[in-house]
């Protein structure tokens, strides 16, 4: 009987090794505007976290990014509509450059850039922190899923806010990760809804860890951790309901403070809290500045989908099909209704925000 006599690598087709970090913050390095914007950016969360900044953070834009130059338009369009609302909302843009998949799918720009399955990362990861520097460089912080465990030592120092998505707020790496992590984080709820692997993520994060990880010429080191100070929870909804109502926001300010962690609570107005229609986002946001209104303390932060065009498409096989300005993975709200909705947010809790109990 023959038997197979290799032990390693069964599965494992072929290996590339890519620039190290430090090479391409080399190649790329921040500018003192971009410094600016990060450090001024992470000092805004961390004092609205911190209940000095009365403000609410909202962080907004596209599902993922696929096309540099929609991006940045994206990004002028958001800098001048900041500048109008910055007396009650920091907007800050999200820049989703990894997208943790149900199945399967295209994982992102930096998977997979070109979008035709050529998986050209090196190149996702220039093109991932070019963009990030023309976005720093605008003045505008920049928010981001930090999805594989290794990609923050290419682009963190360009993040002024990281989420960790309801697939991994269960997962020891992502926390192990997030407690290194030098901006502010964000743990969603789990897909089911459920918001116990959340809180544990909040319990896990604040503490040192040591774990395998790369250093920033990309080599494995054992990597210390001091624990990250600034993290929350994010409710996302899941398991086909809501949890943005005021009965929901509640219960998990209950049980975080039970747990003994941060009161503090984003709602994501997307994701199964508009059940995946993009056009319900601005009831999510109406009805969270009505709880603001009628004296919720808890909710400090939003997250919305956004592009400049409305709706989504599938990748074409022809990649000159693709439509501008429009997701390619989760469905956003148009440019229009992104202004107003914003508007309709900072009009209503700008006076009470102030106010507001801490
Ligand atoms: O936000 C994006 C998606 O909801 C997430 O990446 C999962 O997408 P999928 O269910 O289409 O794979
Ligand atoms: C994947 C995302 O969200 P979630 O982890 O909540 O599904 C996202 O915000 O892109």
């Amino acid at each position: 009987m023959s038997q197979i006599r290799q032990v390693d690598d069964l599965n494992i087709e072929s290996q590339q090794v890519l620039i190290t970090p430090r090479a391409l913050k080399e190649k790329l390095p921040l500018s003192d505007a971009a410094r600016d914007a990060v450090v001024g950016g992470r000092q805004v969360i961390r004092d609205i976290l911190d209940r000095k900044d009365p403000r609410l953070f909202v962080v907004i834009g596209p599902c993922s990014i696929h096309d540099p130059k929609a991006a940045l338009e994206y990004a002028s369009r958001l800098k001048a509509l900041a500048e109008e609302v910055d007396d009650a909302l920091f907007l800050v843009l999200r820049v989703y450059f990894e997208k943790p998949r149900t199945t399967v799918g295209w994982k992102g720009l930096i998977n997979d850039p070109h979008m035709n399955d050529s998986f050209k990362v090196e190149e996702g990861l220039h093109i991932a922190r070019r963009l990030l520097l023309d976005v720093a460089e605008l003045g505008l912080p920049a928010a981001t899923e930090a999805l594989d465990p290794t990609t923050p030592q290419y682009l963190q120092d360009l993040i002024a806010w990281s989420a960790i998505g309801a697939r991994t707020t269960e997962s020891q790496t992502h926390r192990e990760m997030s407690s290194g992590l030098s901006s502010p984080v964000g743990f969603k709820n789990g897909t089911d809804g459920s918001l116990d692997v959340a809180v544990n993520a909040m319990l896990s994060v604040q503490y040192p860890h040591r774990f395998l990880g790369i250093d920033p010429d990309g080599r494995v080191a054992l990597t210390t951790t001091r624990g990250n100070p600034y993290a929350h929870v994010v409710l996302r909804g899941g398991g086909g309901k809501p949890n943005y109502d005021s009965v929901s926001v509640a219960l998990a300010e209950g049980a975080l403070h039970k747990a003994g962690v941060s009161t503090n609570i984003m709602v994501d107005c997307s994701h199964a809290n508009s059940n995946k229609d993009p056009s319900l986002q601005p009831l999510v946001m109406e009805n969270i500045g009505n709880q603001i209104l009628e004296g919720n303390t808890s909710i400090v932060g939003l997250m919305v989908e956004s592009h400049l065009n409305e709706g989504n498409q599938k990748i074409p096989e022809n990649l000159d099909d693709l439509q501008y300005g429009v997701s390619v993975t989760d469905g956003c709200i148009g440019w229009q209704t992104t202004e107003d909705a914003v508007r309709a947010l900072a009009n209503k809790v700008r006076d009470v925000l102030p106010r507001r109990d801490r």
